[in-house]
C-alpha cells in the first residue's frame, strides 16, 4: 500500500493538501491522510528543509517524504536534496540601489576579449541602475552610415579603426551615468585609459575556450581580427585569441575590478563557466564594483 500512496504522491500538483504547517527551523511541512476502504488509515508528509546557504544565490533545500501508519513509526519513502537558485532580479536591484549613491553618476566601461558578454551583461547594468548603454563598436558604425566594424576594416585598415574609436571614448567620457562596452582592442591605446579612467572599469575574464565556443556559435563574420586564420570556426577563434590575449592580458589587468567567470562558476557550484547565466555575471560585477568603491573610500566603511 505504501507503494501505492507513494505513487499518488506528485508533489507539485499535491492538491488534496489538508494541511500545511512552518516549522520553527524555517522548513515546511505539508501532510495529507489517505484512507482505503477497510484498510488502516495513513499519513503523507512531506518535509522541506532549506539546508545550507551555500552563496547569497543559492541555497540546498533538503525533501524528505515519509509515511505513518496509526500506530506505526514514520518510514521515510523518498528524500534528497537540490539546488534553489533565488530570483535573481531582486538581488540585482537591491545591489543596484547599494552602490548607485557611491558611484555617483561615475560611468562603467565593461573591458574585455570579444564575447567575453561585454553588450550582453551591460545592457543588464545599465538597466538595474538606470544609466543608458552604448557600445563604442555600434557608435563607430553609425559614423560611417552602419558600415559594420568588418567593413571599416576591410576599407580603411585597423589603425584607422583604433582612431575612431577613441573620438568616440572622448565623447562618451564627457557624459554621466552610462554603461560603455568597448571594443576588445580599446586596452591596448594608453590614451583610452585616460578617458576610461573618468568612470570604473571593469574586465569581464572569461576562459579562452568559453569565448571560442560562443563566437564559434554565432560566427566569426562581424570580427575582422578573426578572418585570416585557417581551420574550422572553433579552431582558429581559439588560436587567435590565446595570441591576443597575451598581448592585451596585462593590459585588462589595468581595469579598476575585474569579474572572472571561473571564480563565479567555483563559488556557484558550476563545473563549466557556460552554465553561467548573464544576470549571474551581472551581479558578481556589481559585487566587483561594491568592492573597489569600498577599497577607493580607504576602508570598508558601508
Ligand atoms: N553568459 C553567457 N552565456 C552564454 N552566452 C553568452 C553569455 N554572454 C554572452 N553570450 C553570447 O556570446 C556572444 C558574445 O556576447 P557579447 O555580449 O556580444 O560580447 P562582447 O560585447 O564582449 O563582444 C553573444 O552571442 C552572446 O549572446
Ligand atoms: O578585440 C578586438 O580588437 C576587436 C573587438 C571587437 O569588439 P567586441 O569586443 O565588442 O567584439 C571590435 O572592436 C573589433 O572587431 C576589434
Amino acid at each position: 500500500m505504501e507503494t501505492k500512496v507513494a505513487q499518488s504522491l506528485l508533489l507539485p500538483s499535491w492538491n488534496g493538501l489538508e494541511k500545511m504547517t512552518k516549522e520553527p527551523s524555517c522548513s515546511v511541512r505539508f501532510s495529507r491522510k489517505f484512507r482505503e476502504q477497510d484498510k488502516p488509515q495513513v499519513l503523507i508528509s512531506a518535509l522541506l528543509q532549506p539546508k545550507t546557504r551555500i552563496s547569497n544565490r543559492y541555497r540546498t533545500v533538503s525533501l524528505e517524504v515519509s509515511c505513518s501508519y496509526k500506530n506505526f513509526p514514520a518510514s521515510i519513502l523518498e528524500s534528497g536534496s537540490f539546488q534553489d537558485p533565488f530570483d535573481e532580479a531582486p538581488i540585482l536591484k537591491k545591489k543596484s540601489q547599494e552602490i548607485k549613491t557611491y558611484l555617483n553618476g561615475r560611468c562603467i566601461y565593461l573591458v574585455g576579449m570579444m564575447g567575453s558578454g561585454k553588450t550582453t551583461v551591460g545592457k543588464i547594468l545599465s538597466q538595474v541602475l538606470g544609466y543608458s548603454f552604448f557600445d563604442s563598436d555600434t557608435l563607430v558604425e553609425d559614423d560611417f552610415d552602419g558600415a559594420s566594424v568588418a567593413e571599416i576594416f576591410k576599407l580603411y585598415g585597423e589603425g584607422f579603426f583604433r582612431e575612431k574609436e577613441t573620438a568616440v571614448l572622448q565623447k562618451l567620457s564627457l557624459r554621466p551615468q552610462l554603461v560603455v562596452s568597448t571594443g576588445g582592442g580599446a586596452v591596448t591605446r594608453p590614451i583610452n585609459w585616460k578617458y576610461m579612467q573618468k568612470g570604473i572599469s571593469l574586465w569581464l575574464d572569461v576562459p579562452l575556450e568559453a569565448l571560442a565556443r560562443r563566437i564559434a556559435a554565432v560566427g566569426t563574420g562581424s570580427r575582422p581580427l578573426l578572418h585570416h586564420d585557417a581551420g574550422d570556426a572553433y579552431t582558429k577563434t581559439f588560436t587567435r585569441l590565446s595570441t591576443l590575449l597575451e598581448e592585451r592580458g596585462e593590459a585588462y589587468a589595468n581595469a579598476n575590478a575585474r569579474v572572472a567567470l571561473k571564480d563565479i562558476a567555483t563559488k556557484l557550484g558550476h563545473r563549466d563557466v557556460c552554465n553561467l547565466t548573464p544576470a549571474e555575471i551581472a551581479i558578481e560585477a556589481l559585487e566587483q564594483i561594491d568592492g573597489f568603491l569600498k577599497k577607493e573610500n580607504g576602508h570598508f566603511a558601508f
